[in-house]
């Protein structure tokens, strides 16, 4: 497991009078939000969360409105400041930083990406995109250049002489997203940035950030209170409530095994066999099977097993680099349809893995 990129333990944020005292004080600190409200006219936007966001993930942050999203990551840089807890990056304390440090931390190391883009409307898309260059005394040329390189990246060639006036909702946000590119940071941080777009638009920025991440491997903090975009770009998910991580996993732990009835409720019409993978329903394969029938990779969904399944009919062979994990068959991958089947994550107890003929090329879904 990589090193988190960003770690976070015991944070809070509490907004109203003697708000310090909320955290270290047993009794508000357990209190319920609108008890401690009325106790103590505070807010606690985040209580008491952990997590650490790893190299090369995509982290998503979601919740309902009011449930702490912003407030949290707005902590990570202390664009809002945490009232106690620790966050570092690479290790580096984060509340420790002086302001030279801290500007360095949101401009180079961690940049954001705003739902309302934040673009300068008298300057051209190009110079909008060079201005995080601009800030950091990089000279004209290597700005335009480099300005230029990502305006191709998020699919603006051609544009790069329009003002924003001049450019639809989408490609307003993809130079917001071409600026923070701009300047490499280690992390992207997007605060619901897509939240303002129509759904086609959405559909195609959010493609644009998966293409993007899976040809960079950036860290990327996403937030969003929309549980299908949080299950399509998400590595891992935060699922948040009233200022608690009710509960932290792959979409395929949250949406196969909810940690209470409030994720449950949450997660109630989200189609399993588009999220779950195969190694939910895999059970170990007989000499026999390991040899035989289609094969999968264990990352395909159930959907596509199904499908799979279905057309050679016969079960299919889960395989990770020539080694046969186990096998799907019809019965199980329905089971997880119908949520009959829990999550099973550890493959070990399945029997491991069965070795094929070397050099078998294998063709996966
Ligand atoms: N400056 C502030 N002063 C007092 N309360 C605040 C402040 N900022 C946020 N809050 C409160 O903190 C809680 C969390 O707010 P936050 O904006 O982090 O939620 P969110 O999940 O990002 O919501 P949304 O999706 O609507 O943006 C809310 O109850 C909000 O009213």
């Amino acid at each position: 497991m990589s090193t988190p990129v960003f770690s976070v333990e015991g944070l809070w944020k509490v907004f109203g009078p003697k708000a310090d005292r909320i955290p270290t004080d047993p009794e508000l600190s357990a209190l319920p939000p609108a008890d401690l409200r009325a106790r103590t006219g505070c807010t606690a936007a985040v209580r008491d969360v952990s997590f650490g966001v790893r190299k090369g993930e995509v982290f998503v942050v979601m919740g309902l409105s009011g449930s702490g999203k912003s407030t949290l990551v707005r902590c990570l840089t202390r664009l809002i400041e945490p009232t106690s807890g620790t966050i570092a990056i690479d290790g580096e304390d984060v509340r420790a930083m002086d302001k030279s440090r801290l500007r360095e931390l949101r401009r180079h190391r961690a940049a954001m990406v705003f739902q309302h883009f934040g673009l300068l409307p008298h300057r051209t898309v190009l110079d909008n995109v060079a201005y995080g260059l601009e800030i950091q005394g990089v000279g004209k040329s290597e700005r335009r250049e480099r300005a230029a390189e990502v305006v191709a990246k998020v699919g603006l060639e051609g544009m790069e002489q329009r003002r924003p006036s001049q450019l639809s909702g989408g490609q307003r946000q993809r130079v917001g997203l071409a600026r923070a590119l701009a300047v490499d940071p280690e992390v992207l941080l997007f605060d619901e940035p897509f939240s303002a777009l129509d759904p086609l638009i959405r559909r195609d920025m959010q493609e644009e950030v998966v293409r993007l991440h899976r040809e960079e491997g950036r860290t990327m903090v996403f937030i969003t209170h929309d549980l299908s975009e949080a299950l399509k770009l998400g590595d891992r998910i935060a699922l948040m409530r009233d200022g608690e991580v009710v509960q932290l996993g792959t979409p395929e732990q949250i949406v196969g095994s909810p940690a209470d009835d409030y994720v449950r409720e949450f997660v109630r019409d989200v189609p399993r066999e588009q999220v779950m993978t195969v190694r939910t329903a895999m059970r170990p394969a007989s000499a026999e099977e390991a040899g035989n029938g289609p094969a999968v990779a264990p990352t395909a969904t159930v959907s596509e097993a199904i499908e799979a399944v279905a057309r050679a009919g016969a079960p299919a062979r889960v395989m990770d680099s020539g080694r046969c994990l186990g096998v799907v068959d019809a019965n199980a991958l329905l089971d997880v349809v119908a949520g009959a089947t829990g999550l099973a994550v550890d493959t070990d107890r399945l029997g491991g893995a069965i070795p094929t003929a070397a050099g078998t090329s294998e063709e996966l879904v």
